[in-house]
């Protein structure tokens, strides 16, 4: 048979074939009630068992969801994925305006007194990421471990983001900004351009090569920064559940396998010259070294690659957002530019040409508020997904039940007009000496990089990369930001972005230095 004739054989169980054997098998169980069953009477069992499940589905819905504000029905079936498929800001800060929302099967957070009880209850809940993350980061990667063996495993990683390794990072850093910057000043389009997934790439390779030094050919690079786009893509809150080729998932973890293939063989590389007495100038660098004076365990090559992109998956969307962020608002504030090119030309004394260093950076403290008002003012990371182990008391009233998505919120604690004044506004002075933020008393609301046993491990990292491009950027280049009625609207990517992709046009302060 060949195999058209066999899909044309499959209508054979027309209604009245069923209804034959239907009949049979009631026959042979003699206590069954005689139903005739006929076309309608079928008809109606389907529509009944339907509309049983439906109701079935709202009656867990509302169980689960009480007395918290949100839509009093929720719509059949596609409810819990039709919110998250296409996120908008303005959705978000609709569930924002009460301290407890219920958006379809999910739980969200927004005031900093919940998001901190969640991050902080690790025998409640546990953080659960996006739910395509464990198929595209794999199971076994160590970001979803939780509890003790959690602490330990990061314990060993910790060592990759001490000051002494900072500094190693740092010099590589500065040779891929000034790179990156002359591809920039050489584009003779006279008109503004996206720079959005300019800077995407910028920090890709920052990454690559802050992580694994010259392991990685150029080529191999680039290979891991263009494709790692689709795992981005891939990272809505609901995904289609299966990975079925030519989904968003399957693309990604098609991404995924060309990424580790490359840092397994770099974790390789940097084992075997590190044994051979070459100095630490990269992350894997520096890890090798601590393992071989065993200061910390043995690691497979597989390992250090899932670690790595792990690191990658953590950062590059968040670090792409904030320097998207940090060039367009310093256009929009010629004032605040104006100050960090007064700090940076008093620190560097006129040596344009030498890398960043930390002890630079401990004396740029207005460079250093800049970065830290554009992460509060566009915070990249606005809530992290958590799932409830046990029940969770939330509050007096509502107990949020096993096996919900809980997700802490950090917008509002971030724009709290209590804590930062003028939440709204960008202004760095609110971090300097007489600032209203200045020496942390603020420190409760700071979620930029979360809290608990999850908190951010590459924060001081991102502090120093972001001060570092922002001075070198603002010392070397000149920009202009072309403003478009979609500059301020916030379009959500994974992280936040402005909707028009940041138009920009660079030119070089040579002339001007
Ligand atoms: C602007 C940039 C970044 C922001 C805003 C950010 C924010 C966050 C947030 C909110 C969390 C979740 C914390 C929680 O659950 O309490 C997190 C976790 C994490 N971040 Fe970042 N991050 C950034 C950059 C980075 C970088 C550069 C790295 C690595 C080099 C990194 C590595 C990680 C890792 C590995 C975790 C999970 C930690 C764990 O589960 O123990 N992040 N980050």
């Amino acid at each position: 048979m060949s195999h058209s004739s066999s899909y044309v054989a499959a209508p054979a169980s027309t209604p009245s074939q069923l209804h034959a054997a239907i009949g049979k098998l009631a026959a042979s169980l003699p206590e069954l009630p005689q139903v005739e069953w006929t076309a309608k009477t079928i008809a109606t069992s389907v529509l009944a068992v339907v509309v049983t499940l439906l109701i079935a589905e709202q009656a867990l819905w509302r169980s689960r969801k009480q007395q918290l504000p949100g839509h009093a029905w929720q719509i059949p079936v596609i409810g819990q994925f039709a919110e998250s498929l296409n996120p908008t800001m303005e959705a978000y800060k609709r569930s924002w305006s009460t301290p407890l929302a219920s958006v379809s099967f999910i739980v969200i957070a927004s005031t900093t007194d919940y998001a901190r009880k969640i991050l902080n209850s690790s025998t409640l809940a546990e953080p659960c990421l996006v739910r395509s993350a464990k198929q595209i980061l794999l199971p076994e990667n160590w970001v979803f471990l939780n509890g003790k063996v959690h602490n330990e495993y990061r314990k060993g990683l910790n060592v990759l983001f001490t000051p002494k390794a900072l500094e190693i990072y740092l010099r590589m850093q500065d040779q891929i900004y000034r790179d990156f910057f002359k591809q920039w000043l050489a584009d003779k389009n006279p008109n503004h351009q996206p720079y959005q997934m300019k800077f995407r790439d910028l920090n890709m390779i920052t990454s690559l090569r802050v992580f694994c030094g010259s392991y990685i050919a150029d080529a191999a690079a680039q290979e891991i920064s263009d494709k790692y786009w689709l795992i981005t893509q891939a990272l809505e809150l609901v995904n289609f559940p299966f990975a079925f080729p030519g989904t968003k998932v399957w693309n990604a973890c098609r991404a995924r396998e060309v990424a580790v293939k490359h840092l397994a063989a770099a974790a390789a590389a940097s084992k075997k010259a590190m044994r051979e007495g070459k100095e630490a100038d990269c992350l894997l660098d520096a890890w090798v070294e601590k393992i071989i004076a065993k200061e910390v365990r043995e690691y497979t090559d597989k390992e250090m690659a899932l670690v790595l992109l792990s690191f990658i998956f953590a950062s590059q969307d968040a670090m792409s957002s904030s320097i998207t962020f940090a060039f367009q608002l310093l256009a929009d504030h010629p004032e605040v530019l104006a100050k960090v090119r007064e700090e940076q030309a008093r620190v560097r004394a006129g040596d344009h040409d030498s890398p960043m260093s930390l002890a630079w950076l401990e004396q740029m403290p207005y460079t250093n508020a800049v970065t830290k008002e554009v992460l509060r003012y566009r915070p990249p990371v606005i809530m992290v997904p958590y799932l409830t182990k046990k029940p969770f008391p939330i509050n007096d009233e509502y107990t949020v039940p096993k096996g919900t998505m809980l997700i802490p919120s950090f917008w509002n604690s971030l724009h709290d007009p209590e804590v930062y004044p003028d939440p709204e506004d960008f202004i760095p002075e609110r971090w300097m000496p007489g600032g209203a933020n200045h020496g942390g008393g603020d420190s409760k609301n700071w979620l930029v990089f979360g809290a608990g046993a999850h908190k951010c491990i590459g924060q001081n990292y991102v502090y120093m990369h972001m001060s570092a491009v922002i001075g070198t950027a603002a010392t070397l280049l000149s920009w202009s930001h072309e403003r478009t009625p979609e500059s301020d609207e916030i379009q959500i990517i994974a992280t936040l972005f402005p909707k028009d992709q940041c138009r920009l046009k660079f030119w070089s302060r040579e002339q001007e230095l």
